[in-house]
């Protein structure tokens, strides 16, 4: 058998009907597997709308800015303390490599599905163009597809997933990945500081760590508050940067017990901490709990960001930071941690409630 190349190694997910291709086919019934029983407990509660909060705003120039930048990296631990979820403006990346990707992205996805399937993840595979998280065949189905591709570091990129339909596809990932590491490189070197001199040692595993995007295509649904996009869940990673790439929102995260939505704002990235952060800092940062809804007017794009650690690191609590605290997480090297990430589906919190000493 040929050796699983990338991320390949990680895990598997089962393959299941094409979305897109099932919202267009479809009368205004829902195939069962989609709909979601929990749905109209959100409704009843009426926690669609908890409250009109909206997530920190955070200058990502500014907090390289000397003028500026203790002020803007004090305004930063209070979110990554207080929500776990802020957005970044100023971030420097130039707005045509941004444009090339949405155009790009937004002509793979109207291609055929015949065209499009040509990337399909392969059987025992967690890359390529499909699902990430179905384990098994009575699971709950989100709505929506997805794209999984690693794009950092460049050994592990597996072309054969990579869309060349456009032909310019493959350039202007490789470009939008390079520019978006560098400023999660930037902001973790931020988190760090805030995180005391300890974490500096975490910064740099991290810069040599692992990039892998997800485009999420989320088809315009016949009755949206039947279903979910993306099931609730935590990012399994360190740091999350999410592009929404068009107008359309749908993003909502777990706040004081309901679901805030959050709007996207134009040319901004929505970041989020990612359960290793929480691990390594023994839990002073926590990820937050997000999930996708749809709409029945027209297609959702996401495209989320993962940056995470490499082959060869431990996740688990810095024993600097943890001092003389309750340790609350155990340690596992990060190549067992990832292949317990492909091996479930998503729900909550469920790969760090795993990670937690008390159980
Ligand atoms: O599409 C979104 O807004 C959320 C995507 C997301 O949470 C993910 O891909 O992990
Ligand atoms: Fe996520």
């Amino acid at each position: 058998m040929e050796a699983k190349a990338g991320i390949g190694r990680f895990g598997r997910s089962l393959k299941v009907d094409n979305v897109q291709a099932l919202a267009k086919k479809l009368g205004s019934e829902i195939p069962d597997r989609y709909v979601r029983p929990e749905r109209k407990e959100d409704i009843a509660a009426g926690d669609d709308e908890v409250s009109d909060e909206s997530i920190p705003i955070i200058d990502f120039g500014k907090l390289f800015d000397s003028e500026y930048s203790d002020e803007e990296a004090a305004k930063l631990h209070s979110a990554c303390e207080d929500w776990g979820f802020f957005q970044i403006i100023n971030h420097g990346i130039p707005q045509d490599i941004i444009s090339k990707l949405r155009e790009d992205i937004e002509e793979f996805f109207s291609l055929p599905l015949e065209e499009r399937e040509n990337f399909a993840q392969l059987p025992g595979q967690v890359e390529g163009y499909g699902q990430t998280f179905v384990q098994s065949e009575e699971q709950k189905l989100d709505w929506g597809d997805m794209l999984f591709i690693a794009t950092l570091p460049p050994s592990f990129k597996q072309l054969r997933f990579w869309p060349t339909n456009p032909s310019s596809c493959r350039k202007s990932i490789d470009e939008y990945a390079v520019e978006l590491k560098r400023v999660a490189d930037g902001l973790l070197q931020i988190i760090s500081k805030n995180l005391g001199d300890e974490f500096g040692n975490v910064y740099e595993m991290f810069k040599g760590g692992m990039q892998t995007l997800r485009f999420n295509y989320y088809p315009p649904c016949p009755s949206p508050e039947k279903v979910l996009g993306l099931s609730p869940h935590s990012d399994a990673v360190v740091l999350t940067l999410l592009l929404q790439m068009n107008e359309m929102h749908g993003l909502q995260i777990k706040r004081n017990g309901g679901w805030l939505p959050v709007k996207a704002l134009p040319r901004a990235f929505i970041v989020n901490i990612g359960d290793i952060i929480e691990i390594l800092c023994n839990g002073k940062y926590k990820s937050i709990e997000h999930r996708a809804v749809v709409n029945h007017e027209k297609e959702r794009i996401s495209v989320a960001g993962f940056h995470t650690l490499n082959i060869g690191d431990f996740v688990g609590p810095i024993p600097e930071i943890v001092k003389g605290d309750e340790l609350l997480y155990k340690s596992l090297p990060f190549e067992e941690y990832a292949k317990q990430i492909f091996a479930s589906k998503l729900e909550g919190k469920s790969i760090l409630d795993r990670m937690k000493l008390d159980e």
